[in-house]
């Protein structure tokens, strides 16, 4: 039924020319910065809050039950302009629907600030509301676009793990429901459908998919993706940043660890300790661990927008440094990469909270001119 239709895009695949000469290899661009709240997050996000609105009865779930159609005058819009425009009001909706929310009355998520974008995103399409705890790492302009979105913003703890702490808090409350920002397996299924594309647009399996990790969601959906689609030996290169390295850290102390403190400017990628399911990824699939530098990311932020003219938050950087630092190079001479590589997917993850003076902000602050 279409009220199941996802709130994610079909991201575009486009082949980038200037990474393809950094990486020595044809390199395609995953591009979900360009879905609706900037980020890949929308994917798995809207996926879970779907399939728990429905579960608790949200307006889908009493439309499906009701065999109400798509697009009834009285479902919430769905159509809504991108953040930025004042929330779309919602028609009120007949007392059979208001009364089959009782399951789920309202969304809290913990994040760093995308995952918060796409649960409030997908609480406003599904008419319900949302309450976003972000850390005080998180920057104003993000605080007033979940506000825009309709979110209620609640600011607790210096990184995600306190906020998250505080949200868990809230989520006791009756009819709330805790929307994890990358620890839960209806939001992995949901990024799993970024793998789906790929074996649609691709003609072969690519030689490796390069994405960030920062709890370990997006690594865990592309797995799950890789698994469905017959494709479980396509190498992941995971990029971090010094300074919110978890899963590094798992990695080599074969085991969680928690990082005493999120010291990288790559705040969304600031997961103390990374999820149980990155590090099972990580034995399942053949996943390369990379850690890079703050400056490399920010570098590489900049390097990107020159050439193709988009810009991305310093988690995206991590990835995009791989590529433009030589690092898949040096993994084939270690022989830890085939040789030659054919064709190698990037997931540009995206990330909202950039702009151009945040941008020009972070080089300062790192020394780069
Ligand atoms: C603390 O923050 C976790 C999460 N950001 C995570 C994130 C990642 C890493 O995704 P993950 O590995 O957490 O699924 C990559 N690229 C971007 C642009 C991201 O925002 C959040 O927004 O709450």
């Amino acid at each position: 039924m279409e009220a199941e239709r996802p709130f994610h895009l079909v991201s575009p695949l486009l082949e980038s020319l200037p990474l393809s000469r950094a990486a020595g290899t044809k390199v395609y661009m995953k591009l979900e910065n360009v879905q609706p709240t900037g980020s890949f997050k929308i994917r798995g996000i809207g996926h879970f809050c779907q399939e728990v609105s429905v579960a608790g009865g949200g307006p889908w779930g009493c439309a499906r039950r009701a065999g109400v159609q798509w697009g009834h005058p009285m479902l919430p819009s769905v159509s809504g302009p991108r953040w930025g425009h004042a929330a779309v009001p919602f028609l009120p909706l007949p007392p059979a629907f208001q009364a089959a929310r009782k399951g789920c009355r309202h969304f809290v998520c913990s994040s760093g600030g995308n995952a918060g974008m796409a649960a409030a995103y997908a609480a406003r399409k599904l008419g319900l509301p949302a309450t976003v705890v972000v850390p005080s790492s998180t920057g104003p302009g993000t605080v007033r676009r979940l506000q825009e979105l309709g979110a209620t913003v609640e600011v607790c703890g210096k990184v995600w793990d306190e906020a998250n702490r505080r949200a868990l808090e809230l989520a006791d409350t009756p009819g709330w429901v805790s929307v994890h920002p990358f620890d839960h397996p209806l939001v992995w299924q949901g990024h799993a459908s970024l793998v789906r594309e790929l074996k649609d647009s691709l003609e072969a399996k690519p030689d490796a998919i390069v994405l960030a990790v920062g709890g370990g969601g997006l690594l865990a959906g592309v797995v799950a993706g890789l698994q469905q689609v017959g494709w479980p030996d396509v190498p992941i290169i995971a990029a971090e940043t010094w300074g919110a390295h978890s899963f590094h850290a798992a990695l080599e102390a074969g085991r969680l660890v928690t990082l005493p403190d999120i010291t990288s400017v790559a705040k969304c990628l600031g997961a103390q300790t990374v999820s149980a399911r990155a590090l099972e990824c990580a034995q399942e699939s053949r996943v390369i661990s990379q850690v890079v530098e703050d400056a490399e990311a920010v570098r590489a932020v900049e390097r990107f927008l020159d050439d193709e003219r988009m810009l991305v938050q310093p988690a995206c950087g991590a990835a995009l440094a791989l590529l433009y630092s030589g690092r898949l190079q040096r993994l084939q001479r270690e022989g830890r990469l085939g040789t030659p590589l054919g064709s190698v997917v990037l997931v540009v993850c995206g990330g909202s909270s950039i702009t151009a003076a945040q941008l020009r902000g972070l080089k300062s602050q790192l020394g780069l001119e």
